[in-house]
């Protein structure tokens, strides 16, 4: 793809390289198979659109490792093609049948964890609908002072950096979600 289409021009900094996005998915993909093998009944939710790419890399690590389990994509939204995080968490959940998770363990899976606004919702409806555990995975955790209490059960990456950041599914307005590394953006 050309440079300007992929809009690259607007990267200040590789934060993560694919390298070390492909090794952090490989420990994500162990720590869920881990869970999925050793629970019955687990269900394992992806929020869409930003976890697309990260639940691609993870159900084709699963298959790898001869592991066939559904990953049921739930559309979320909360920064609308800005850069600031809406109190509202607007959660596309009409296809998921509730009853089914009654007493379950539910896996929660994300790009990034970051004011926790986005994962702190899901969760909250998550055990409306009566799941009796929630655990949470994402590629990558901001570890910062958050208003919510959550906390990643298993992070690939963990950043302290407090910019706004892009790519392998983070969108910076509608933007550079194709990158394969994750970028500071300027
Ligand atoms: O921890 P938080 O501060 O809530 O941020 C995390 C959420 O923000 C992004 O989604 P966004 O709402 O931008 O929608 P998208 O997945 O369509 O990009 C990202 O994909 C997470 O779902
Ligand atoms: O830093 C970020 N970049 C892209 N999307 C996000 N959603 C929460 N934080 C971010």
């Amino acid at each position: 793809m050309d440079v300007r289409e992929n809009h690259e021009e607007l990267v200040e900094e590789v934060l993560f390289t694919e390298k070390q996005v492909q090794q952090a998915a490989d420990r994500c993909a162990e720590w869920l198979r881990g869970i999925i093998q050793n629970q019955s009944c687990v269900l394992v939710f992806y929020m869409l659109e930003g976890c697309r790419r990260f639940a691609e890399m993870l159900n084709h690590r699963l298959l790898r490792a001869g592991v066939d389990k559904e990953l049921i994509p739930i559309r979320t939204s909360s920064y609308n093609e800005t850069t600031q995080c809406s109190e509202v968490v607007k959660i596309e959940d009409d296809h998921i049948q509730k009853d089914q998770l009654q007493g379950r363990t539910i896996v929660l899976i994300d790009d990034i964890l970051d004011t926790g606004g986005t994962m702190n919702s899901v969760r909250k409806r998550m055990l409306e609908y009566g799941a009796d555990k929630v655990q949470i995975c994402v590629l990558l955790e901001r570890e910062i002072e958050r208003k919510v209490n959550i906390k990643a059960d298993m992070a690939g990456l963990k950043t302290q950096r407090a910019e706004y950041l892009a790519g392998v599914g983070l969108d910076y307005k509608g933007m550079l979600r194709e990158l394969p590394y994750i970028a500071v953006i300027e």
